[in-house]
């Protein structure tokens, strides 16, 4: 099933899913944004990429900053705290690209929506990263990242989304 979504920025508030178990196994599924931060490189558009630390599960693998929408919160604002904790900027929340569901062999199930970033304050700055790199799009398919981010990955390296 295709579950990317063509719309623009979305604004319902998040449910709050304390004892949601309908994603198999009784562990809650997690609602997680993420950001393609987007800059004009040389020939064409980079996106900022990060890597998760050693210690980390799943460590070493790449991902897109953000993290978990926290009750109360909608994906926008989940998503600016987000990158201000992890990378230090006022983050200009653009439209949402892409929505994915995934279950991770540990029986975890994520929900992971992925927003544009085009404009930001501040300096951008890793706080918590192994590493961060500005990637053509054409060349994210050379990084190892999370499972959940395949699809989109493919979508963006070649052309078909951005
Ligand atoms: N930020 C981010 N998280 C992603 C991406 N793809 C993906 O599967 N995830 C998963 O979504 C979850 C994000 O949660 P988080 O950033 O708040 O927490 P975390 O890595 O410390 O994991 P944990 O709190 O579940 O142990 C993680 O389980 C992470 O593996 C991505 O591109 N960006």
């Amino acid at each position: 099933m295709d579950s990317r979504l063509n719309c623009t920025t979305v604004k319902e508030p998040i449910r709050k899913l304390d004892n949601r178990s309908d994603t198999g196994g009784n562990r809650p599924l997690r609602l997680v944004v993420a950001a393609l931060i987007l800059r004009a490189g040389e020939p064409g558009t980079e996106v900022l990429v990060c890597q998760r630390k050693p210690d980390q599960p799943m460590s070493l693998k790449w991902e897109f900053p953000g993290g978990k929408i926290e009750p109360g919160e909608t994906a926008e604002e989940a998503l600016a705290r987000e990158l201000n904790e992890e990378l230090g900027i006022e983050a200009v929340i653009g439209r949402r690209v892409s929505r994915v569901r995934h279950k991770y062999r540990n029986g975890g199930a994520i929900d992971l929506q992925f927003f544009v970033v085009e404009e930001f304050g501040g300096a951008l700055e890793n706080r918590i990263f192994n590493d961060m790199r500005w990637s053509p799009l054409g060349e994210l398919m050379q990084y190892d990242f999370l499972a959940a981010d395949l699809g989109l990955i493919r979508d963006l390296a070649e052309g078909r989304l951005l």
